[in-house]
């Protein structure tokens, strides 16, 4: 008597397999054909809006339409498609749009695929311009000088506070540049050679990558002096070089320099991200979920910094970031930079900004944005 198979239902033989197959394939192609159709009308549709936007001489980059767009198709989505996929695609989609009306050209800190220029693509995408630049200030002077739409400066990271360098350049340029959107970049590092891990000597990286990722370093690669280089990707070219070396750098720079990645997210806390201020000459439109930076200057007299604090309690305003920062001009003067929700066109913001006008000796509102939700790199 035949024994029946216990390996499961019985599989349909390979020429049913493969005709099967080559049927899903047709309906995807078809499918794929839909989905350009629908594409290039709705880039169309971007292109006539362009035209409205050059008549009435606004901006391309519209931060607040953005986030409804992306809104709008995430609570839609049913899957299978997560959310993750779907932000992507429409983030090139949007991109797209854009370089249709007008290219935009971005100034970041460079060197290419710096955690600056990932955090750039994120926003804008495959389809602008970007032009990286040798410091922080480049990238203002940059926007200032209408070189560039738009420039993304790093504001501070979840392991070593503010970016100093940012933070004196609001100071230095007060109003001549608007934050008018935020970038939240999960930073992962990983470890990138070319021969075994046992076999790395040396470990090159930037000086915050180092720092980030020491406890998995010394416990991984003992064997390893650590060396401190401009850049991630500066180190990762080393790699390319010198023999026995490893390199702490993105996932994308072992793709662009055909490295090896070893280790994947060797950073110590699984919280690692940095904060980016997107700057450009005007700030964004309300969306009812914002944020607002400002910077302040307050007299030296008890009690000023609780005044300004005061007023934001009185009105329920949360804060969300706070930072004190020496002020150059004035030897013991300090400029406090605050962040919170709510955007500047918001009724008890506006109560807040009236009452911070009469306590401080001087507020600049940085600007209004959308919150930003953390991205993966
Ligand atoms: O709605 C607009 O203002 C558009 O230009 C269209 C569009 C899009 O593709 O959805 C493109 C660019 C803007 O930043 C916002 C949205």
């Amino acid at each position: 008597m035949a024994r029946k198979s216990d390996s499961g239902p019985s599989q349909p033989s390979p020429d049913k397999a493969a005709t099967h197959l080559a049927a899903l394939r047709g309906q995807i192609d078809k499918l794929d054909l839909s989905i350009l159709d629908l594409l290039n009308k709705r880039a169309a549709v971007a292109a006539q809006i362009g035209k409205v936007k050059e008549g009435q001489g606004g901006d391309v980059f519209s931060a607040a339409r953005e986030e409804v767009v992306l809104a709008n198709v995430l609570v839609a989505n049913k899957g299978p498609l997560d959310a993750i996929t779907i932000k992507a695609i429409f983030r090139e989609l949007i991109s797209g749009s854009r370089a249709i009306q007008r290219q935009q050209k971005i100034a970041y800190l460079g060197p290419e695929f710096s955690y600056s220029h990932l955090a750039a693509i994120q926003r804008f995408g495959e389809a602008s311009l970007y032009n990286r630049t040798a410091n922080i200030a480049t990238v203002f002077e940059e926007v200032i000088r209408k070189h560039a739409d738009f420039g993304v400066v790093p504001l501070e990271n979840s392991t070593d506070g503010r970016i100093a360098d940012t933070l004196d350049l609001f100071i230095r340029f007060p109003d001549q540049v608007k934050i008018c959107s935020e970038i939240r970049l999960r930073v992962r590092h990983h470890l990138l050679a070319n021969c075994q891990q046992s076999e790395v000597r040396r470990v090159y990286s930037k000086a915050q990558a180092l720092s980030q990722c020491r406890n998995w370093l010394s416990k991984n690669l003992p064997q390893a002096s650590l060396h401190e280089v401009a850049s991630t990707s500066d180190a990762a070219k080393l790699v390319l070089t010198e023999p026995h070396v490893a390199a702490v750098a993105s996932r994308q720079a072992a793709v662009r320099w055909g490295i090896n990645v070893l280790a994947e997210g060797v950073e110590d806390s699984p919280f690692n991200e940095t904060r980016f201020a997107v700057i450009g000459l005007s700030d964004s439109a309300r969306t009812g979920n914002d944020k607002t930076a400002l910077m302040f200057q307050i007299s030296h007299t008890p009690g000023a910094l609780a005044d300004v604090l005061a007023a934001f309690k009185s009105n329920k305003i949360n804060l969300t970031w706070i930072e004190s920062f020496p002020y150059r001009e004035a030897k013991g003067q300090y400029v406090f930079f605050v962040d919170f929700e709510g955007h500047r066109d918001d009724q008890r913001i506006k109560k807040v900004l009236a009452a911070l006008d009469s306590i401080c000796d001087a507020v600049t509102v940085l600007g209004s944005f959308p919150m930003a939700q953390v991205a993966d790199e």
